[in-house]
């Protein structure tokens, strides 16, 4: 069974697909840890190589990642990519990518969360949650050595539902241990204009690695939303350059010479009643800057979100989440545009 079969059909199938073991990939240890989750493991490696772990489709509408990933599993199945590094191959919400949705019951992207995420809540993507957290457990205790957990890297890629002054971007979770710089050079070099990082735990996938493993977690935002087939995939050549260069162990041989615009999370708001508006028109553009004074949010009682003393950018509005979901991130920019430096 070629690895693209596999993914297809996970997707495609309300069976469970069975993996059945492919001759395309002969020195390399080829483990289904979940459903669509695969493990791939080269059996003899040459120093000790940094493990990638790359996620797409935990948004079920988000396709250009699906499109990308398909790409990867194209390469190896037809023995043109390499398996260097060991590599967790993570299909994330089967049922929302086959209905074109953003996800079933709850977005799955905020339940990364041990002590609150329980065995017996049988929403879609409660139960997902938990089998992609073993699975990542797994890999991080088998797979990886003792003290590598901080040169793994996991690339939970998205796109956005809005337009961005910066269309490619990664969202840095929050954490105590700041990323290196040679993490931030591979994401500038992989294409990425812009890095926005949280001021606050948020639970969400790339979250998770970084939280309970200490491994360099990121989401990365990948242009907007679309349909199958009607991605612009060009601009994420290098994104995909990337992704083969960390799968075949390579990418210490990647130029780095482009800047990446930094900003960090100051706030967020959260939709807490029904009666929640925002003051600005639905489809403004990621990263753009409001004044101090401008309104930014109506919700019911809490009256108005006014901008303070300093100008904001507003990153990911969407007034129609879920009640106590985060309905937008205030950010400001960084002093520096390059990567690493503050
Ligand atoms: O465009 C939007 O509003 C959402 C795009 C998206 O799915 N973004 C991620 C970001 C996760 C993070 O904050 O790290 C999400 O909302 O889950
Ligand atoms: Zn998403």
């Amino acid at each position: 069974m070629s690895l693209s079969d596999y993914f297809a059909e996970f997707i495609a199938t309300n069976e469970m697909t069975v993996w059945s073991d492919c001759d395309a990939l002969p020195e390399v240890s080829v483990v289904e840890y979940a459903p669509g989750v695969m493990a791939l493991v080269p059996r003899a490696v040459e120093g000790s190589p940094e493990a990638t772990i790359i996620s797409a489709g935990i948004h079920g509408d988000e396709t250009a990642p699906i499109e990308l990933f398909g790409e990867l599993l194209a390469a190896l199945d037809a023995g043109q990519l390499r398996v260097g590094a060991p590599t967790l191959l993570i299909m994330g919400n089967r049922r929302a990518i086959a209905a074109g949705r953003r996800y079933i019951d709850t977005n799955l992207n905020r339940l990364f969360r041990r002590e609150t995420l329980l065995q017996d809540d049988h929403r879609f993507e409660c139960q997902r949650a938990l089998e992609l957290m073993h699975a990542v457990d797994r890999f991080m205790s088998d797979v990886v050595k003792n003290n590598d957990a901080g040169s793994v890297l996991h690339l939970d890629m998205h796109t956005a539902i809005r337009d961005s002054r910066y269309p490619r971007f990664a969202v840095e979770p929050f954490s105590e241990t700041p990323t290196p710089d040679a993490i931030w050079q591979q994401l500038a070099s992989a294409g990425l204009q812009a890095g926005l990082s949280q001021h606050q735990h948020s639970w969400t996938f790339s979250h998770y690695t970084r939280h309970y493993h200490g491994a360099q977690g990121f989401t990365l935002e990948l242009g907007r939303v679309a349909p199958f087939g009607s991605n612009d995939l060009e601009p994420l050549a290098p994104m995909l350059d990337l992704l083969r260069a960390r799968i075949a162990g390579t990418h210490d041989s990647i130029a780095h010479q482009r800047p990446l615009m930094r900003f960090v999370v100051t706030d967020e708001i959260m939709r807490k009643s029904d009666d929640f508006e925002l003051c600005f028109a639905d489809d403004i553009a990621n990263f753009t800057e409001f004044p101090p004074g401008s309104c930014l949010a109506r919700d019911g009682n809490d009256g108005e979100w006014i901008v303070r003393e300093a100008p904001v950018h507003v990153v990911f509005p969407n007034a129609n989440v879920e009640r106590g979901a985060r309905a937008l991130l205030l950010a400001r920019p960084l002093a520096s545009e390059y990567p690493g430096t503050q």
